[in-house]
């Protein structure tokens, strides 16, 4: 096999996109790429590009060495038993990036006890700043856990999680999370305006405070709480901030928010997962 492996993408929506685009800016050959979608609409972007594209899943099935599984939860019974045969005889290695679809339903719906990679990876991927938690099938190589690392890898982040349970937690923090980050900057914006500021400072502002706090608390030898203090001046200012977001309850509201996510996960494989 190439040092780049064939890679294609059932489902070419927002996380393909952003998987495929973060893997070709980091060099991967277009043409090892490949994208499946109903969309002519949706792939012209991508071959565009020089990406390979068919509307075609079976297709691209047999054409792959891994077979990336970027479908919606709710359609993934259907895309899956099609294709089913062209999986089995070839035996790619199967990575699912669908939220609350456990590996034991992928391989009854794939007919056979493939090698499954269940990842949660998020957009940033697109910018190779992606944050991904992994999970591997009892099938699954150790060739093919370096396989599974070096496609995540390439656009950020890449940790195995020991229990399926926890890709739940995972999408909690990480999958779900790059939102509950772009909810804080709309906040914060929406804050500065009311303040006085112009939108476009606020804006400005607001997106490199977050980009220069992320960077701090990764570079840092202290955690975040230590890095937090150190910006929170004794009858100061930020005090009076923390002192509302703490009357509030803001770190319950994230317990809950955060637990909500996870216990969709876990419902939508009580729901979809059971499917015949
Ligand atoms: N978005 C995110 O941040 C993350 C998403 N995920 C997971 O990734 C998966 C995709 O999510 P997302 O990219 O947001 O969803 P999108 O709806 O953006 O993408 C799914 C794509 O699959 C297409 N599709 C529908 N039916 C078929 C089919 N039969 N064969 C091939 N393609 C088909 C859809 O087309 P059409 O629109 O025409 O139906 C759409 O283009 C989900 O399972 C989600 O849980 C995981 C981590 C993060
Ligand atoms: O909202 C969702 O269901 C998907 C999974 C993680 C992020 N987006």
């Amino acid at each position: 096999m190439s040092s780049h492996p064939r890679i294609g993408f059932i489902g070419a929506g927002n996380m393909a996109s952003a998987l495929a685009g973060g893997l070709l800016a980091r060099g991967w050959p277009a043409a090892s790429l490949w994208l499946a979608d109903p969309s002519a609409a949706q792939l012209a972007a991508h071959s565009g590009r020089g990406l390979r594209t068919t509307t075609d899943n079976a297709e691209l099935a047999a054409a792959v060495d891994v077979l990336v599984l970027s479908v919606k939860p709710q359609v993934m019974a259907d895309v899956l038993k099609p294709i089913a045969g062209i999986a089995r005889a070839r035996r790619p290695l199967i990575i699912s990036i669908a939220a609350g679809i456990p590996v034991a339903s992928l391989q009854r719906w794939l007919g056979a006890a493939l090698p499954v990679v269940r990842a949660m990876p998020n957009t940033p991927a697109l910018v190779q700043a992606g944050a991904a938690g992994l999970f591997a099938s009892a099938e699954v190589g150790e060739d093919q856990r370096r396989l599974a690392e070096q496609v995540l890898g390439a656009v950020g982040l890449s940790l195995w999680v020991e229990r399926e349970d926890l890709i739940d937690a995972v999408t909690a923090v990480s999958g779900s999370g790059p939102a509950y980050f772009f909810y804080v900057m709309e906040s914060m914006i929406a804050a500065g305006v009311a303040l006085g500021l112009d939108e476009r400072d606020a804006r400005a502002l607001t997106l490199q405070t977050a980009l220069g706090a992320a960077q701090m608390a990764i570079t840092a030898d202290v955690g975040p709480a230590e890095l937090r203090r150190r910006v929170t001046s004794p009858a100061g200012t930020t005090e009076q901030a923390v002192r509302v977001f703490d009357e509030s309850g803001l770190g319950d509201i994230f317990q809950r928010a955060l637990a909500a996510c996870a216990d969709r996960g876990a419902e939508m494989a009580r729901e979809l997962g059971g499917r015949d």
